[in-house]
C-alpha cells in the first residue's frame, strides 16, 4: 500500500469508530492512497451467496482456509477481522464486513472489492476525498485543499445524492447502508439552515435535469440512481410507517416512457449555447456556496462539450478551475501525487 504518510487511521469514539485524519496539509487533487483489494469479485460473490441463505458460513469465514487455500497473508487476515461490521447482529461476520466496507465499480457491475485500509474512510455527504478505479486498484485523491488534522471522508454513494434534501439523504443511507449519517451536513440542527441548504440542492437537481434534457450534462444526473434511491426510501418508509410523498415515475411506466420521449425530442431540437453556459455557472456557484466539494472533472468535461457543440467559449470562472486542469493531468498520468 502506498501513500500512508498522508493520513493515519484513528479511533474517534465508540459510536463513530475509526476514521482517517490528514497527517499534513495537502493540495487539491493530491493522490492520497492507492490499494489493491484484499478480496475481489468471485471471492466476494461466493461469500455473500452462502451468507444470504442465512445459515451457512462461507469457507472464507475460516482463517485457515483463507490463508492456506486462498494464499492470504496472516497479518492481512487479522486486519480483516477487526474491520467495522454494521450488521454485527448477524452471526456471519464476513457478510457484515463485506456489506459495511466493500465497493462496486459502476462500470463493471457486481465486481465488488474489499480494501483493508480504505475501509477506514468514513462517509460524508460533502466529502473531501474522491476516488476512482484503475482496474481492481482504488485511487483516493483530495477534492480540495486539506489542513493537517482534517478528517478525511469519501462518499459511499452516487454524488447525485447531493440533490436530495437532508431527511431523504439520511433515510437513503439508513436503507442502503444501515447507518444514520452523522456527517456535518446531515447533523445540522438549525431548521432554517437545513431549509436553505435543501432549497439549493433542489435547484442543483433542476439544473442537472434541465442540462440533461437539453442534451448536455448527462454526467450530472442519474435517473437510475434517483429511482433506486427513492425506491429504497419508500421501502424503508413502508416498513417503518413513515409517510412518504414525492414518488418517482416507475421505470418502464407510461409516464416514464413519455418523459424519455420528451427528452429525446428536446435533445434533437435545442441548440446548445449561452443558456447552457449560464446554467453551468449557476450550478458551480451553488456548489461553492454549499461547500460541496464536487469532483470538478465531470463539470470540466461538460464545459468542453458545450464549447465544442456551440462554438461559444465555455470557461466558467471558478476558484477550482486551475485544480481542475491539474486534475485532468492527474487522471491522464494515472495519478502522480502532488507534493504541495
Ligand atoms: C467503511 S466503515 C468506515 C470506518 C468505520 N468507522 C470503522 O470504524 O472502521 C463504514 C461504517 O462507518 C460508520 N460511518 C461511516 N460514515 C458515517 C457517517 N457519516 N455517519 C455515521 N456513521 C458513519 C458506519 O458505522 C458505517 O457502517
Amino acid at each position: 500500500m502506498e501513500g500512508q504518510a498522508f493520513f493515519r487511521v484513528e479511533y474517534f469514539s465508540e459510536w463513530e469508530g475509526h476514521g482517517c485524519v490528514a497527517t499534513r496539509a495537502l493540495a487539491n487533487y493530491t493522490l492520497l492512497h492507492t490499494e489493491e483489494p484484499f478480496l475481489r469479485g468471485p471471492e466476494i460473490s461466493r461469500a455473500l451467496e452462502l451468507h444470504e441463505d442465512g445459515t451457512l458460513k462461507s469457507q472464507l469465514d475460516d482463517t485457515a482456509f483463507m490463508r492456506e487455500e486462498c494464499g492470504k497473508a496472516q497479518e492481512d487476515i487479522d486486519e480483516l477481522w477487526i474491520l467495522h461490521d454494521q450488521y454485527a447482529d448477524r452471526e456471519q461476520r464476513l457478510y457484515g464486513i463485506i456489506r459495511s466496507n466493500s465497493f462496486e465499480n459502476e462500470e463493471m457491475a457486481y465486481q465488488k472489492r474489499l480494501y483493508l485500509k480504505t475501509s477506514r474512510f468514513n462517509h460524508s455527504c460533502t466529502p473531501n476525498v474522491g476516488y476512482d478505479f484503475d482496474g481492481w486498484k482504488i485511487r483516493l485523491y483530495t477534492l480540495r485543499g486539506i489542513s493537517k488534522g482534517d478528517t478525511l471522508c469519501i462518499s459511499y454513494v452516487d454524488e447525485v445524492l447531493y440533490y436530495f434534501p437532508r431527511d431523504r439523504r439520511r433515510l437513503y443511507l439508513r436503507a442502503a447502508l444501515n447507518f444514520d449519517c452523522a456527517c456535518p451536513t446531515c447533523a445540522m440542527e438549525d431548521a432554517e439552515q437545513v431549509g436553505r441548504s435543501d432549497e439549493k440542492r433542489k435547484r442543483l437537481k433542476q439544473i442537472a435535469i434541465e442540462l440533461k434534457h437539453r442534451g448536455v450534462g448527462s454526467a450530472l444526473y442519474s435517473n437510475d440512481f434517483c429511482m433506486q434511491a427513492n425506491q429504497a426510501i419508500d421501502n424503508l418508509a413502508k416498513s417503518t410507517g413513515v409517510p412518504m410523498s414525492d414518488k418517482p415515475p416507475q421505470s418502464g411506466s407510461l409516464e416514464h416512457l413519455r418523459e424519455r420521449a420528451r427528452q429525446r425530442r428536446l435533445t434533437k431540437s435545442i441548440p446548445v449555447g449561452q443558456h447552457d453556459i449560464d446554467l453551468l455557472k449557476e450550478y458551480i456557484s451553488i456548489l461553492e456556496e454549499e461547500k460541496i466539494d464536487f469532483d470538478m472533472l465531470p463539470i470540466f468535461k461538460l464545459a468542453q462539450q458545450i464549447s465544442s457543440r456551440s462554438g461559444v467559449e465555455c470557461n466558467p470562472s471558478t476558484s477550482h478551475w486551475s485544480e481542475v486542469h491539474r486534475g485532468l493531468h492527474f487522471v491522464a498520468k494515472g495519478g502522480a501525487p502532488s507534493q504541495e
